[in-house]
């Protein structure tokens, strides 16, 4: 399922022997860049990092604050408090707010701003209705075939560091201008990769405004890799209502808390969603639900592998009654995307039965999961198409529906 190899490619777990002392010169060589270009620019202008607030001549204040922030939005910086030196012998140290989403049309249908203890994080600017296509995004930075980055891989760091070498100078800046969880042990390339990268078909890949999306296990959300259009696209998986945030879920739903939480390392955070809390009803019946929607899709699989044992063991002739309740579950969990292979599985088990009305019911219940959660022209919603009609065509013989 695309889901799972998307889910296993945002968990790329990091590879402690990289070299820091490296990305930190091209960390160097970024920042220099950037002061080279705003000094080309603002003849003596210079922008740059301060603690120590200092006091500015009245007047001037206001115009170097102008100044730098136009200067800082074109060169992409974040926000902060930034010391701005005009000429010589006149300075001033002013804050201004993140600049972010420089991309964002004045039509999209979402915007950047910090949420509450997770940094930054993308917000809807109207009600948006279900199925919508949020966002549809072109990569910026891209590892080719790289399904998975491990930590005895020691090429995994290099092959980050070969393609941010080979970004030019401004895209440089927007990676690094992305969030970096302090990882101990962990470079910093390999951190910022890690807590924001993608899944891209065989690769992975970076984007500059899917990446302010936060987590959570309960997503209305969800994103995926359309190669049909070579874009990262996000699908509202609910209504969301205005100036709610958008999230999409970082690891398999299909988790126990605990497995979650493991999943949910590299980006060094911890999730308090609703089925993250262990003190209130709704965390306590999610984790008992995630548990035996886990134990249900064993029970799938162990009935698809070697049905007689599974028949033993279960006590069931196949796996229609597992898939069932492994639908009910998600749908009391608030899960959308989870259903497709859930309705899949019931389709081909149906098949399997000789009911081909009820493998179209089934198969067109995946349709409309796909289309809500990828969008039609998902080459992910084609071969559920294609599926469908091999089930309406099977044998030569058109089903009855
Ligand atoms: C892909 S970035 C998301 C955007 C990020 N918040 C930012 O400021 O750019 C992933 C990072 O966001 C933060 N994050 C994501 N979801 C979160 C959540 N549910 N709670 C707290 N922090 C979260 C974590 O620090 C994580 O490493």
């Amino acid at each position: 399922m695309e889901y799972e190899s998307s889910t296993a490619k945002r968990k790329l777990p990091g590879a402690g022997a990289y070299d820091a002392q490296r990305l930190h010169g091209l960390i160097k060589d970024a920042r220099a860049a950037r002061l080279v270009a705003a000094k080309r620019q603002f003849r003596e202008f210079a922008l740059t990092r301060n603690k120590r607030p200092m006091i500015a001549k009245v007047g001037e204040l206001k115009r170097f604050k102008a100044v730098a922030e136009a200067e800082a939005q074109r060169v992409g910086r974040q926000g902060g408090r930034y010391r701005a030196i005009w000429s010589s012998n006149v300075k001033a140290d002013y804050c201004f707010t993140p600049i972010v989403g420089r991309n964002v049309e004045a039509s999209a249908l979402y915007y950047i701003k910090a949420s509450p203890g997770k940094g930054l994080g993308m917000f809807a600017t109207r009600d948006i209705r279900k199925g919508t296509r949020i966002l549809s995004e072109k990569p910026f930075f891209t590892l080719s075939n790289r399904p998975r980055i491990s930590e005895s891989d020691p090429y995994a760091p290099n092959d980050i560091s070969k393609a941010f070498d080979r970004l030019p100078a401004s895209e440089q800046r927007k990676f690094m201008g992305l969030h970096c969880p302090k990882r101990p042990g962990c470079s910093l390339g390999v951190s910022i990769y890690e807590a924001n990268c993608f899944e891209m078909g065989s690769g992975t890949c970076i984007c500059l405004d899917a990446s302010r999306i936060n987590h959570s296990c309960v997503p209305n959300a969800h994103y995926s890799w359309n190669s049909s259009i070579q874009r990262q696209t996000l699908h509202a998986v609910k209504d969301i209502s205005k100036d709610e945030e958008i999230t999409i879920s970082y690891c398999s739903a299909i988790r126990t808390l605990e497995e979650r939480k493991r999943d949910l390392e590299p980006y060094v955070f911890t999730c308090s969603c609703p089925a993250c809390q262990t003190d209130t009803d709704i965390g306590i019946r999610s984790q008992i639900r995630r548990q035996q929607m886990l134990d249900l899709d064993q029970e799938i699989a162990d009935y698809q592998n070697d049905p007689p044992a599974a028949r033993e063991e279960y006590g069931q002739c196949d796996e229609r009654s597992a898939i069932l309740r492994l639908v009910k579950l998600i749908d009391k969990e608030g899960l959308v995307y989870e259903k497709a292979l859930a309705y899949h599985d019931a389709a081909a088990c149906a098949l399997k039965r000789g009911l081909r009305k009820k493998a179209l019911k089934y198969a067109s219940k995946e349709l409309e999961v796909d289309l809500c959660c990828v969008g039609e022209d998902s080459p992910c919603f084609d071969e559920t198409i294609t599926f469908f009609r091999k089930i309406k065509y099977f044998g030569g013989e058109e089903a009855l529906d």
